[in-house]
């Protein structure tokens, strides 16, 4: 790949085809090819723009061309998407350059017959760019919301169902902000202050958060795997969200704690380290291949505690001797994290049916594994109902053996639902963190 553009269509069409992770599959593509930083960027811009702003996008390339979006090969619908996107939302880019170099994008591209096609869509876009129809509010107010967030009706839907007209505006609002990004510090290897000198040094600026202890916020990262700090072990990355589910979940030295769902073992990774590499902490999951992740991470950050091995938490084959403390950090449909993974919120409403019996059966089999008065801890990175309250309170309901145990959180922390004390929702708009839910037992 040459060039910004088509480091970007061919990254959008790995998305699209094969459902790759969006920030996977762009990495990935940007290592695999020569491009300079200023070409990255624009790599990444398009990129990400055009993912977010994907159902936008089409409606309105709908109104300039006969052929129906649904239609279109993938190569010319994405490469329409990529010059309308470049047209409407990148004012740095001239018009006709945008035009032309999609018309090039598609000749480069097995797509040179319908060179022309794209041309004039695009074109005809250009011309009526001040009279683009939308959809009207008043008439159609699910689907204007859906065409001007790029969002599906039926999760606006639920938002606006589970969490208020005010809330659901704001997560839609919060799916295009630049998600910030934190380090957890290895606090057995090096001090927040001393790392913060450190990455000063290696060209990332940080800030300490104030109110958890062991989390920064890092700017002008460019890539962390590449940066020496990170390589010595002395942080990892992991949202707040994780952090204070971690701080929440309050190991201690010497515990006995079990991660039944942990790669690639951020939380394993905190949990130990605020265990001060004291103890046991056993970090299972179904997948040797992610198993392997957690291995590499927690031999880079010096966790020696950390015991890693393939189980199925839905349907553990052998006994275990009973924890102090059992984390179950769920697969989940991930709409927390939109703002990180845009394709996420292109899920289908029924790609996601399934998976509250999938968690609520591994929170039943792990909750075996909880000594008296031991901790259970669940979390998602989900913001829906079905996967997390109801998860939560269909567990308590019947298992007799659990009460709920009231989350101690910090000052700068609210509930922002109207939730049980031993639940909490954390929402983008309101905590600055990704969505993240937890729900907190304690065995009688
Ligand atoms: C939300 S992620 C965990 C993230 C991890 N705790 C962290 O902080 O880095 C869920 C994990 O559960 C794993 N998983 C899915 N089904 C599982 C099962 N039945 N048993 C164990 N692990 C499972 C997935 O492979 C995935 O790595």
């Amino acid at each position: 790949m040459e060039n910004a553009r088509s480091a970007a269509l061919a990254a959008l069409l790995h998305v699209d085809v094969e459902e790759g992770y969006s920030n996977i599959v762009l990495d990935k593509t940007l290592e695999a090819c020569s491009l300079d930083q200023r070409d990255k960027a624009l790599a990444s811009a398009i990129f990400y723009g055009v993912l977010e702003r994907r159902l936008t996008l089409n409606y309105i390339i709908g109104q300039f061309s006969k052929t129906p979006v649904e239609k279109m090969s993938p190569q010319v619908l994405e490469i329409l998407r990529m010059g309308a996107y470049q047209i409407l939302y990148l004012e740095k880019i001239p018009k006709s350059a945008a035009v032309n170099e999609s018309v090039n994008l598609a000749k480069e591209n097995k797509a040179a017959k319908a060179s022309g096609f794209i041309n004039a869509v695009l074109r005809s876009l250009i011309r009526n760019i001040d009279h683009i129809k939308m959809p009207d509010p008043e008439t159609e107010p699910l689907k204007s919301l859906s065409v001007q967030y790029s969002c599906p009706e039926w999760l606006i839907r639920l938002w606006r169902e589970s969490y208020g007209n005010d809330c659901m505006i704001g997560l839609l609002q919060s799916a295009f902000q630049k998600p910030p990004i934190f380090a957890r510090v290895n606090n057995l290897s090096i001090s927040e202050e001393n790392l913060m000198k450190r990455l000063e040094l290696e060209g990332i600026k940080a800030k300490s958060v104030p109110w958890l202890e062991n989390a920064m916020e890092l700017e002008q990262t460019g890539s962390i795997s590449h940066c020496k700090s990170f390589q010595e072990g002395l942080f990892h990355i992991q949202d707040l969200s994780s952090q204070l589910c971690c701080f929440l979940f309050h190991p201690e030295p010497g515990e006995r704690v079990m991660d039944v769902c942990s790669a690639p073992g951020g939380k394993a990774f905190t949990i130990a380290e605020n265990m001060e590499n004291q103890g046991e902490l056993l970090a299972f999951d179904q997948y040797k291949g992610k198993v392997r992740l957690i291995r590499q991470g927690a031999q880079r950050l010096k966790l020696t505690i950390i015991d890693a091995a393939v189980r199925d938490a839905s349907d553990p084959k052998t006994e275990l001797a009973p924890a102090d403390r059992v984390l179950c950090d769920v697969p989940c449909s991930g709409l927390g994290i939109i703002r990180r993974k845009p394709e996420i919120k292109y899920k289908s409403e029924s790609a996601i049916d399934s998976l509250p019996d999938l968690q609520y059966r591994i929170l039943c089999k792990s909750s075996k594994f909880v000594k008296d008065n031991g901790t259970l801890f669940y979390s998602t990175c989900t913001l829906n109902p079905k996967e997390n309250f109801e998860v939560a309170d269909k567990f308590l309901k019947n298992h007799d053996d659990f009460e709920p145990l009231p989350l101690h959180l910090p000052d700068a922390i609210h509930h922002a639902a109207d939730e049980p004390a031993y639940q909490l929702t954390l929402m983008p708009h309101v905590h600055g963190t990704d969505g993240f839910f937890i729900a907190a037992f304690r065995k009688k």
